[in-house]
């Protein structure tokens, strides 16, 4: 029999939860070795579920990368959409990552805290950003503090922007995760979302990237068509925003602002796809876009499927 033959292999679901802008997207895209959640500078900037699968030779991670949970998510039929999506991945985790910023713990994240202690799954603490401790020193500390709150199954520093531990983070999960006789996905298969998908939250991410406080949290991306070739992708996609008045902001003087939004967008979709790709952008104007369930059941575009492990 060969060595192979004696490998033992795990897979398993890890959701990585945590509040708002704590980094979970840059660690998924870290891990992941390139970008498919997106990220940006602001808040609430992944609105959905994004599964993206890590491929080792001990097995495979389905890492879900989820929208920050919100603690007092009002009424607003997406904020309250963001917590369902947050804790409906919870539900179907065999370990989560509770991402939280380095010597940083505040109300929101003991919020979060609770709703995992409900949950009753094992939970890793990733400590991010350890890049910005001006003092590693404190790390001592805040470990010792965070230890007293919760029985974590481990603690792990890391820093997701420059990579700092993230590894050993995947590795050690690893063992956590039930054993399997065979991987579940194929090896060089990304995410269960579709490219369309994806595609539309890139354009997002430039949206996100490009414009001021309130805009980017006014605007939906829908494909409208998305044709692969070979070596050409054409995709056709609507910006949908809230009033005339942001419609006039996101194309900007002359046109200027979709340009480089549609240009930008356009770069990181042909990277993903590795073709060329001719991307149309227009924008709409859908008023209470963000408080119509219907609408925003069609922003999903296709539901997540992977298969159980
Ligand atoms: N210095 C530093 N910055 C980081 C690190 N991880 C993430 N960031 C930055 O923090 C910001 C937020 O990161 P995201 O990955 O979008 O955060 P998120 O938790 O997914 O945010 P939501 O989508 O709002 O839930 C981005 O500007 C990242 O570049 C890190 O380890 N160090």
């Amino acid at each position: 029999m060969s060595d192979d033959a004696h490998q033992i292999l795990h897979a398993g679901h890890i959701a990585i939860v945590g509040r708002p802008n704590v980094g979970k997207s840059t660690l998924l895209n870290r891990l992941l070795g390139q970008k498919l959640s997106i990220t940006a500078d602001k808040p609430q900037t992944t609105r959905h579920r994004i599964l993206g699968v890590l491929d080792r030779p001990e097995g495979q991670i389905a890492l879900l990368d989820t929208p920050g949970i919100h603690r007092m998510p009002g009424k607003r039929a997406l904020n309250q959409s963001l917590n369902r999506a947050a804790l409906g991945a919870l539900a179907e985790a065999d370990l989560v990552w509770f991402v939280v910023m380095a010597d940083r713990w505040d109300d929101e994240d003991g919020y979060i805290l609770e709703s995992l202690r409900r949950e009753g799954r094992p939970v890793m603490l990733v400590i991010n950003m350890i890049d910005r401790l001006n003092d590693r020193a404190r790390l001592l500390p805040f470990l010792e503090k965070m230890g007293r709150l919760h029985d974590f199954v481990e603690m792990f520093p890391v820093s997701a922007l420059k990579g700092d531990n993230a590894e050993r983070l995947a590795e050690s999960s690893l063992r956590y995760l039930p054993e399997v006789d065979a991987k579940p996905f194929a090896e060089d298969q990304l995410t269960d979302r579709s490219m369309r998908f994806v595609s539309a939250e890139f354009i997002r991410e430039q949206i996100m990237r490009s414009l001021g406080e309130e805009v980017p949290y006014a605007a939906a991306v829908t494909i409208d068509h998305f044709e692969e070739r070979p070596t050409l992708t054409r995709i056709g996609a609507t910006i949908w925003v809230e009033r005339d008045g942001q419609k006039a902001i996101m194309i900007g003087r002359g046109g200027e602002r979709l340009k480089s939004i549609g240009s930008q967008a356009r770069k990181s979709i042909e990277t993903l796809l590795d073709t060329k790709v001719f991307l149309e952008l227009w924008v709409k104007v859908r008023a209470g876009w963000q408080d119509d369930p219907r609408f925003l059941r069609q922003l999903e575009m296709d539901e997540s499927r992977w298969p159980k492990t």
